[in-house]
């Protein structure tokens, strides 16, 4: 059974499927500190939250059970990143759900902008009847520079060409042919902060977005221009904004979220008359909080089972059509990868994984990730999943070689996965999928073989002597291990040779303490697969 703690106000019906499922218990914690959070996470296996948990580094250290963090919102600024991708744990968020709901608020704090309407509400209801205070302006003939034409930015700027403006747009991803099929102006930062009567803002905050807009873009802005952030506190320089507000060449401005979250109470925007603000509701309607809650619902209950997911920001993103180029493979490339760890004692300094055929034409790095699980299960076991292994190879050195090559021996397609030991020695496995037969081990070190991985499997290793097979199979018969399957492989009459046996059951170390005692035999090692 599943454990799921949900620890911010998530939509009951949103999480619904979660809390139907039959191998799932969710528990809603609202409001912990980190230190109550600490106490009770070692019992979950998935975190819920949106943005008022901060998910620390000690807090998944505390996880042990933790497989997955997801965030019902798009912001992830409120989890360390780093160290789930340490700690195997992947995150997930719902980057869709709060599109519409965000870029409406953002509109309707434009519109009470120009029209003063929180000053007027709160004016009107305080008893005083003052028509000359709030003379507004209308949007229609002005311009909008909008920073961050992602999801949220390019609805604002639909929207703002319905009510007759003229748009500008900055992002680093918006070309002229896309600006110009929206009907936008492609321009720089510069352009819009000299020439914006309204300036929104849709960008995370990044090293490079903090201050996007400071002292120095506010120096250059038209005289009485306003200004409005739904995106994240910070890109917008918060002093820099007071100041500009204070020298009348900011008429107005609307923040919705805070450097800190939430604001002290003498923070200088909560008694500006010019500012207004909000507390962080972008993403609060219904419509929104159930999209989101359902998405990373459905989005934990497959990495809870083990199921192919989407949304993980710790992991790069993957085209639909390419994983499903990958997807057959992702149980082969483990095995290959775990049967190559177990065949050799020997340090590993490199991990040279080659594919050829239909697989050298797609971006094979999540399979390279699956791979890379199977080598270092063997030392991490459970500790090491797709969302760690290529930082826990790295962190202990292990240089990671991926190559393409046209050459498939014959077969449709083909991965090698070579690790360069530190005794000067590789450990090589090749395997393939055959179409209606199934995943195949095709070469072990120098030896070709047909082998099905599968079962319990024994690796021996030996001098080629006549008998030799009779001597392993009696050994066994005598233990009572019955055989399934051999396999044979040499390169000379002879000389060194490998035997790989299928067996029905696991076989007991004494066993292959015995096998290594006959003769001919070099080393005998079990080879233990994945369950599926
Ligand atoms: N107020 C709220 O409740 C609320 C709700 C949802 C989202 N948000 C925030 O809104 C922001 C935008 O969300 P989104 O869903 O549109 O994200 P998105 O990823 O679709 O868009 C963000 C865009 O910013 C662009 N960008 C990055 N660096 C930039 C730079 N230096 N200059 C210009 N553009 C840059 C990116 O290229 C991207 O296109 C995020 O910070 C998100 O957390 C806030
Ligand atoms: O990043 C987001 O999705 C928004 O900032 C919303 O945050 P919230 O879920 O805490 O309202």
């Amino acid at each position: 059974m599943f454990k799921v703690l949900v620890s911010d106000p998530i939509s009951d019906l949103g999480i619904q499927k979660l809390v139907d499922a039959d191998d799932v218990v969710v528990e809603k914690k609202i409001g912990l500190s980190e230190e109550e959070l600490i106490q009770i996470i070692p019992e979950y296996d998935g975190l819920l939250v949106r943005s008022q948990t901060t998910v620390t580094d000690k807090i998944l250290a505390a996880g042990e059970r933790l497989k997955v963090v997801g965030r019902a919102g798009v912001g992830v600024d409120n989890i360390n990143l780093e160290a789930a991708t340490q700690r195997g744990i992947i995150v997930i968020n719902a980057p869709d759900g709060n599109t519409i709901t965000t870029c409406e608020h953002a509109f309707a704090m434009m519109m009470a902008l120009a029209r003063h309407i929180p000053q007027a509400y709160a004016k009107t209801v305080s008893g005083v009847w003052d028509r000359k205070s709030f003379l507004g302006v209308e949007l229609h003939h002005k311009t909008l520079g909008v920073l961050g034409m992602g999801r949220i930015g390019s609805e604002v700027a639909k929207r703002a060409k319905a009510f007759g403006m003229e748009v500008l747009g900055f992002d680093p991803f918006l070309t002229e042919e896309r600006a110009e099929k929206m009907g936008i102006t492609l321009a720089s930062v510069d352009d819009i902060v000299r020439n914006a009567d309204f300036i929104t803002v849709h960008t995370p905050l990044t090293p490079e977005t903090r201050g996007i807009i400071s002292t120095d873009q506010f120096a250059v802005m038209k005289k009485g221009m306003r200004i409005i952030n739904c995106a994240r506190g910070g890109v917008i320089d918060e002093n820099a904004l007071v100041e500009a507000v204070n020298q009348g060449i900011v008429a107005g401005a609307a923040f919705d979220v805070f450097e800190h979250e939430p604001p002290q109470p003498d923070h200088p925007f909560l008694n500006n008359p010019k500012i207004i603000v909000t507390p962080h509701l972008g993403a609060s309607t219904v419509e929104a909080q159930e999209n989101v809650a359902i998405d990373v619902s459905e989005q934990v209950l497959h990495i809870l089972r083990d199921e192919p997911f989407k949304n993980a920001v710790n992991i790069p993103p993957v085209a639909p059509s390419v994983m499903s180029k990958l997807q057959p493979y992702f149980v082969l490339g483990e095995k290959l990868g775990t049967v190559a760890a177990q065949i050799t004692n020997a340090a590993i300094q490199e991990i040279v994984v080659n594919y050829a055929g239909d697989l050298s034409e797609v971006d094979t790095q999540p399979l390279t990730r699956h791979i890379l699980k199977g080598v270092l299960s063997r030392h991490f076991g459970s500790d090491v999943n797709i969302v760690n292994s290529m930082h826990l190879a790295k962190a202990r050195q292990v240089n990671i070689v991926v190559s393409k090559s046209a050459t498939t021996k014959g077969f449709t397609n083909l991965i090698s996965v070579a690790l360069k030991l530190e005794n000067g020695e590789e450990s090589i496995v090749g395997g393939t999928l055959l179409a209606g037969y199934g995943e195949r081990i095709v070469q072990i070190n120098k030896f070709t073989v047909d082998l099905e991985p599968t079962g319990h499997l024994i690796y021996i290793s030996h001098h080629d002597k006549p008998g030799i097979i009779g001597k392993v199979g009696t050994l066994l018969g005598n233990n009572d291990v019955n055989i399934a399957a051999m396999q044979v492989g040499r390169k000379t009459v002879g000389g060194e040779a490998i035997m790989v046996l299928s067996v029905d059951k696991e076989v007991p170390k004494k066993v292959l303490e015995e096998l290594v005692q006959l003769p001919e035999v070099n080393t005998a090692q079990e080879i233990a697969l994945l369950s599926k």
